[in-house]
């Protein structure tokens, strides 16, 4: 039976490839959706990617993802990384594994981005290893 993982990003990672290349890179969002997709097809896995701006439609999504019985779920929550109680109170909520992801490694940056209010909840965080975290993110969820 084919898993499906979930990828779900956050507010502003619309504009991964051309927001901040400095600090985020040059790949796209669809370029890291290409590359999962060509890392999960030999593991039997289908990526379901999605992005939005808006908290609800995320917290939306963290339930789908338990009430589709995906695997996992991959989260790069962007900037609400750092302020959302409804993100981790969504997380805590459900039962699928969800794996924080960051291009950058915030940890490493501005103090008010020390604070993850996914990490709180999330089985396991990768951050700073650019775009390829997410490939890293798609390797420990398929070994779950
Ligand atoms: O939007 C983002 C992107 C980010 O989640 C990352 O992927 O490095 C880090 C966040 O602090 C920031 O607000």
């Amino acid at each position: 039976m084919t898993d499906t993982i979930f990828v779900l990003n956050g507010p502003n990672l619309n504009l991964l490839g051309v927001r901040e290349p400095e600090i985020y890179g040059a790949e796209t969002l669809d370029d890291i959706a290409s590359r999962l997709e060509d890392r999960a097809r030999p593991l039997d896995i289908e990526i379901d990617m999605r992005q939005s701006n808006h908290e609800g439609h995320l917290c939306d999504w963290l339930h789908e993802a338990q009430s589709s019985g995906a695997k996992a779920v991959i989260l790069n929550a962007g900037a609400l990384t750092h302020t959302s109680l409804a993100l981790y109170d969504a997380i805590k909520s459900i039962k699928t594994p969800v794996i924080e992801v960051h291009v950058s490694n915030p940890a490493g940056r501005e103090a008010y981005r020390h604070k993850s209010y996914v990490g709180m909840a999330a089985l396991g965080s990768i951050a700073g290893f650019g775009a390829y975290g997410y490939e890293l993110a798609l390797d420990a969820a398929a070994k779950l």
